[in-house]
């Protein structure tokens, strides 16, 4: 671990002593780095949606939690079908979903789908297999045991695990805790995200722009982003100009109020790059300080005080693949998810690119058809620009491609991670 001092300011700026290192072990760092959550909090059903649960949820009910016709028709036991068929059973009675009836029936049952199968009952026949004639039920054809019939715990023994410590709660997890009447959940308290867009170039969206400046639009992105992640919630410091004393007191805030500091800009070798310097001087570290990855190469990681501290470059390109591929796993880590990973697939190439040999490069792709072999073909956007915010926006998601091709070809099998925010 290299401990950035307030004494080496050079080595801080340009950051040239530096070993370059892997994108996977970039991202493996940030995730060592991310110390998860312990604090839990109990929340409604409903407000779980997309939280990280903090045990695992066992079935205390079975599920279905009796014996259920599985469709509308009637409720028949074998041994009233003795010898050559047709059959013609008495109907002693009528069941609906939610009825328990209390005498005894005799015969066949009308019987509705979702309805408890009384005892004894061992098949149910849809109304479409079979003929009503007056108080009768006329039957041709002898079922099978348990036609129609969803055996008590078929789909959930009492006892079985539900769902996982660490799962990001999906609505239909959110069902399957509701079919056991559970009404709260213990899950990770959200982490803290403090955003920091630094560069005194930058105004905000409405502000007038003069000669020189450009909007910011990292800001929007990554808080947008981190929206879509309920397991966070984000502090925003707004815009720091590209001075030490600004960013400094700007770290400092957002350390001591956060569980993960991200900023934009102000990482790599200029003058007026100093967020490094203010990370150092903080009394932080920084594990990773430069990347064999384009873009994103000079993304920084490592501590701010207990805080998590993940410094994305400038360009709007290079801070969404840094942000995906490096920032992402590890606030998955810190939120208490068990899953940190991209959710890579695997696709095929559809262009020609010149890659340097040696390094990762992400490049913005869109989908279009399929190969022979039914993998989503690629087609490139932009020429890979790490300023470029129309080839991001055009994209669905991001072609990673490893450091040992060069002169890319058509038809080649490249991993492939669709843009999607949790
Ligand atoms: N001499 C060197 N120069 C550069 C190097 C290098 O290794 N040596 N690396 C280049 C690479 S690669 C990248 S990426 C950038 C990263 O620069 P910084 O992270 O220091 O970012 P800035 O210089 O502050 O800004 C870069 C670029 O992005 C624009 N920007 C910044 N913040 C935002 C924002 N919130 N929204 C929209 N656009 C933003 C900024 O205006 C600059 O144009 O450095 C290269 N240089
Ligand atoms: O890391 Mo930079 O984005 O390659 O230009």
């Amino acid at each position: 671990m290299s401990t950035i001092a307030r004494s080496l300011p050079k080595l801080c700026e340009a950051g040239s002593a530096a070993a370059v290192i892997p994108v996977d072990i970039a991202a493996a760092k940030a995730i060592a780095a991310a110390v998860p959550v312990a604090t839990t909090q109990s929340v409604d059903l409903l407000a779980a949606n997309g939280r990280v649960l903090a045990d695992d949820v066992e079935a205390a009910l079975a599920l279905p939690p009796f014996n259920a016709s599985a469709m509308d028709g009637y409720a028949v036991r074998l041994d009233d079908l003795q010898g050559p068929g047709p059959w013609r059973l008495p109907i002693s009675g009528r069941i609906a979903a939610g009825d328990t009836p209390s005498r005894p029936l005799p015969g066949a049952a009308r019987i509705l789908t979702g309805a408890s199968v009384p005892h004894g009952f061992d098949a149910v026949i849809m109304q479409e297999r079979c003929r009503v004639d007056g108080a009768a039920v006329i039957i041709d054809e002898r079922p099978r045991v348990g036609l129609n019939i969803r055996r008590a715990g078929e789909d959930v023994g009492r006892g079985e695990r539900l769902v996982m410590a660490g799962d990001a709660l999906k609505p239909q997890h959110l069902a399957l805790l509701a079919g056991q009447g559970l009404t709260r959940i213990d899950v990770f308290r959200k982490i803290r995200v403090g955003l920091v867009s630094t560069g005194s170039e930058l105004r905000e969206p409405g502000q007038p722009l003069h000669p020189g400046q450009i909007y910011n639009s990292n800001r929007v992105m990554l808080r947008a982003g981190l929206d879509t992640c309920r397991w966070a919630e984000v502090i925003d410091f707004g815009i720091v100009p590209d001075t030490r004393d600004a960013i400094g007191a700007a770290l400092a805030d957002a350390s001591a109020r956060c569980d993960a500091v991200i900023t934009t800009g102000g990482v790599s070798a200029g003058e007026e790059d100093h967020v490094t310097w203010a990370v150092g001087s903080g009394g932080g570290t920084l594990d990773v300080l430069k990347v064999a990855m384009r873009p994103g190469k000079p993304v920084k990681v490592g501590k701010l005080g207990p805080a998590l501290f993940l410094g994305l470059p400038g360009n709007p390109n290079a801070a969404l693949v840094t942000f995906r591929m490096i920032a992402l796993p590890a606030l998955r880590r810190l939120a208490g998810l068990g899953r940190t990973a991209p959710d890579w697939q695997t696709a095929a190439t559809g262009f020609h690119y010149a890659k340097t040999h040696g390094r990762t490069e992400f490049v913005p792709v869109r989908t279009d058809g399929q190969d022979a072999a039914g993998l989503p073909i690629l087609r490139m956007l932009g020429r890979g620009s790490s300023a470029s915010l129309r080839s991001m926006a055009d994209a669905d998601g991001i072609a990673m491609l490893s450091p040992d091709m060069a002169a890319v070809e058509p038809g080649v099998s490249v991993r492939f991670e669709r843009f999607d925010w949790r």
